[in-house]
């Protein structure tokens, strides 16, 4: 592909972190002392962040309306969510087929290599150093490290500038509709995957530039185009 930065998202992307950001979700509800989820329902709350997944979990859904949670009720839960996450250490947590290889064959092939995840910034390192990836990367932001995340195209510009790329030599890379809005959002071309977290919905929907289906036919793409 034609561009030479790929800003690449972190959760259902590169790695399927559900298994644990569910053990830590449900090890904060039995704290507070709130029914616990299954999996595949809390599959659905991951993707803005996990402000917002303590939030989900606190009312047993998607939406949560003003006036459901008060600010402390929401922090302290919050507080016992990353206690409980960053004592689970990421056993369960997996790369996706292909990832590792095909990374390292981009970095090869001349690409720079991006992360913006709207994961808080404190559990990424560890994570990609368990992967051997702490290298990998010439950029990587949180959901946290700027006051704006995706969809909003703020933390994809601040890549940019920092990379010297403009929107246009870019591409966002991602399994969510915060990937593919924030992307559209920055006018950058956008390459959506369709076995992550996306609220259920397929990723096509949001009409990315591409869509594929597993890891290994987008590197294929990239380094064919
Ligand atoms: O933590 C989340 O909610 C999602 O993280 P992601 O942006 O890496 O998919
Ligand atoms: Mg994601």
């Amino acid at each position: 592909m034609d561009k030479q930065l790929l800003i690449f998202d972190f959760d259902g992307t590169l790695i399927d972190s559900v298994p644990d950001l569910a053990d830590a979700t449900n090890a904060m509800l039995t704290t507070l002392g709130k029914e616990t989820y299954s999996l595949n329902t809390i599959r659905n709350w991951v993707g803005n962040g996990s402000r917002m997944l303590v939030e989900r979990a606190l009312v047993g859904k998607i939406e949560v309306l003003e006036g459901e949670l008060t600010i402390e009720e929401a922090d302290h839960a919050e507080q016992v969510f990353f206690e409980a996450y960053n004592n689970i250490s990421g056993s369960k947590t997996v790369a996706y087929p292909d990832v590792d290889s095909g990374l390292k064959k981009l970095k090869a092939a001349g690409y720079t290599l991006a992360l913006v995840t709207n994961k808080p910034i404190r559990f990424v390192p560890k994570i990609l150093q368990t992967f051997g990836w702490q290298d990998l990367f010439s950029a990587v932001l949180g959901g946290d490290s700027l006051s704006l995340k995706k969809p909003d195209p703020a933390p994809l510009l601040h890549v940019c500038e920092a990379l010297d790329a403009t929107p246009d030599q870019a591409v966002m890379i991602g399994d969510s509709r915060n990937d593919i809005l924030a992307g559209q959002n920055a006018k950058m071309d956008t390459l959506g995957l369709s076995y992550g977290y996306n609220y259920g919905q397929d990723i096509r929907e949001l009409n990315p530039t591409r869509a594929f289906d597993d890891f290994a036919t987008l590197v294929e793409y990239l380094l064919k185009n």
